[in-house]
């Protein structure tokens, strides 16, 4: 796979403050990567870096494989603030002041336009626009020059829920063309529905890099209930099955380490003289495994 971005120990400090801390990782070619993390985690701050928008304290980046000049920066189309455009002038008209900016030929504005689904509405005014509109617009000015990589921060900030799905849509039809896409979220179900990869950032630090289903690759865990509650968890604590045995309302909650089928896990149970009322085998869900991924790095 070709590598799009390739980021190495960056870190931005501010006076003595560590916004982005030895951040390292790569983006390959046609993904979709989300830059997860809690509000104030430095996501901004490392795409204001690889953006050329602000100086890193120490590290490095390559684009496409080479030192970033403004060569790389022109195949890069990004949103990082709030969308700014001439709220007077149409859509069409504002595209067209892009167009001359990036030195696209007029021809790109229709096609965009259509492609963010505003073609209907390119002769309204901007300031006419909802706040959905006006992202889309942006995504569609950002895309006049078919750039390889789009990046996007917090693109559906303040959106109602149809604007959401709109933006969603949006952002997988745009990958589904091949353009590589890095987008921060401090929303783990926005990063869940459209990424591919993610990057988990807590208090500048990296927690994780890699594809969204190895984060969820765990191996689930056991709501266990005997008449025995005592009986059961001391016949669970002898097993190597489990990373962590925790008493919940009524039941045990065993989380494992190791495949094991409740079954078998059941009949070894009944070996140690433990009769189950209750036993049920769960997935985690990928939220709660970010949650404990945050919580753990504390
Ligand atoms: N110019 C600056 N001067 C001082 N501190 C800053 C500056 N810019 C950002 N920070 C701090 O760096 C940390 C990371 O901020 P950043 O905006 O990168 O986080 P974020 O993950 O993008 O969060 P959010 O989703 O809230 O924007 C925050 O604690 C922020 O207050």
């Amino acid at each position: 796979m070709q590598k799009v971005l390739e980021i190495n120990n960056l870190t931005k400090k501010f006076g003595a403050f560590t916004a982005v801390n030895d951040v390292s990782f790569s983006v390959e070619k046609g993904n979709v990567y989300g830059l997860l993390g809690p509000n104030g985690s430095g996501k901004s701050t490392t795409l204001g870096m690889i953006l050329n928008v602000l100086n890193p304290t120490n590290g490095s980046w390559k684009w496409f494989g080479q030192a970033p000049d403004n060569n790389s920066l022109k195949k890069i189309g990004a949103i990082i603030e709030s969308p700014k455009f001439y709220p007077y002038l149409t859509a069409e008209k504002n595209l067209q002041i892009v167009a001359d900016i990036k030195e696209v030929p007029y021809a790109k504005i229709d096609e965009k336009l259509e492609l963010v689904g505003l073609i209907a509405r390119k002769n309204n005014k901007f300031e006419q626009y909802s706040l959905g509109m006006k992202q889309r617009l942006a995504i569609a000015g950002a895309l006049l020059n078919d750039p390889e990589v789009l990046i996007l921060d917090e693109p559906t900030n303040g959106l109602d829920p149809q604007g959401i799905i709109q933006i969603r849509e949006l952002i997988q039809k745009i990958a589904e063309m091949g353009t590589t896409i890095i987008l921060a979220s401090h929303l783990l179900d926005e990063v869940q529905k459209v990424c591919s990869h993610v990057v988990v950032l807590k208090q500048g630090k990296m927690l994780y890099a890699g594809e969204i289903d190895n984060l969820n690759n765990s191996f689930g865990l056991f709501e266990l209930q005997a008449e025995n509650q005592q009986l059961l968890i001391n016949a669970l604590n002898q097993l190597p099955y489990f990373s962590s045995i925790t008493e919940k309302n009524k039941h045990i909650e065993a989380k494992l380490n190791q495949e094991i089928s409740s079954a078998e896990l059941n009949k070894i149970l009944f070996e140690k003289g433990v009769i189950l009322s209750h036993l049920v085998q769960r997935k985690e869900s990928l939220e709660n495994q970010f949650f404990q991924l945050i919580q753990e790095n504390k």
